[in-house]
């Protein structure tokens, strides 16, 4: 494969799947995931995981921050005050200013309130943070976000845990033709073929969790899911062939013996 790094915040990557740190039997399966899937980048629930108590079991310890890059995130956030105060305390306990933030509506669907997340987003833009941002997958607020300076989109595929895979294609598609961020598919990728869906449709990466921490062999599970992006991207990049109506066969019909 020639060199097909990306960026974001000008930071480079090489892999453009992006794991999660919940729902793991413990942080050694959580590490040893991580180690399979190929990640840079892990991202991190400030407020469920623990970062600070050296007299407990620390993430730190087994996903080591010196080889992954640390995307905190708000998970659990229902309000933007909530979001920057969980923010700003991750930068206070690691340095961390790359972050993702989730700002959601209700328990039952975790589907983001967009109003709240633009202008969490703001406030946090203007205290020097670099903002991933998952939304909903409406292009217009996606352009919001954008225009409000978040350094990544990061548009849903299906509820967060559902497993469902991408729902809306089509909205994903008008989100990345107008972006001029990287875009990347977040929650709801359910197995590999999931991931290589987003890729296909031209997202620059894919962020996950649960298809991998709830697999019945997660580490397994993390080298399929590291693949299928490198798959659906290279698909991407070799461009579809045309869907036809009819039959075309496959050897040339003229000069049959
Ligand atoms: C880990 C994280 O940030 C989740 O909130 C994210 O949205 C992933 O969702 P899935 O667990 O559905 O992959």
């Amino acid at each position: 494969m020639t060199d097909d790094t990306f960026e974001i915040a000008g930071r480079k990557f090489s892999s453009r799947l992006i794991i999660g740190t919940g729902k793991y039997k413990d942080y050694a399966e959580n590490a040893a995931a991580a180690e399979a899937s190929g990640a840079e980048i892990v991202t991190v629930a400030v407020r469920r995981v623990n970062l600070t108590d050296r007299d407990k079991p620390m993430l730190v310890d087994y996903v080591s921050p010196e080889k992954y890059t640390y995307l905190p995130n708000t998970a659990g956030c229902f309000t933007a005050e909530d979001a920057i105060r969980t923010l700003r305390l991750a930068r206070e306990a690691g340095g961390w200013d790359l972050v993702k933030l989730e700002v959601l509506s209700d328990q039952k669907t975790l589907y983001p309130d967009m109003a709240e997340t633009l202008r969490a987003a703001e406030l946090l833009i203007k205290e020097g943070f670099q903002v991933m941002v998952y939304c909903t997958d409406d292009p217009v607020y996606a352009r919001k976000l954008e225009e409000a300076g978040c350094c990544a989109i990061m548009p849903l595929g299906a509820p967060i845990g559902s497993g469902l895979g991408i729902q809306n294609p089509v909205n994903i598609r008008l989100i990345v033709e107008q972006a001029k961020v990287p875009v990347l598919v977040d929650a709801g990728v359910g197995t590999a073929s999931d991931a290589a869906i987003a890729m296909e449709l031209g997202c620059d990466g894919v962020l996950l969790n649960t298809a991998i921490a709830e697999a019945k062999d997660p580490i397994r599970m993390a080298r399929a899911m590291k693949h299928a992006v490198i798959a659906g991207r290279e698909a991407y990049l070799a461009g579809r062939m045309g869907r036809k109506k009819y039959a075309d066969p496959s050897s040339p019909l003229a000069g049959l013996i």
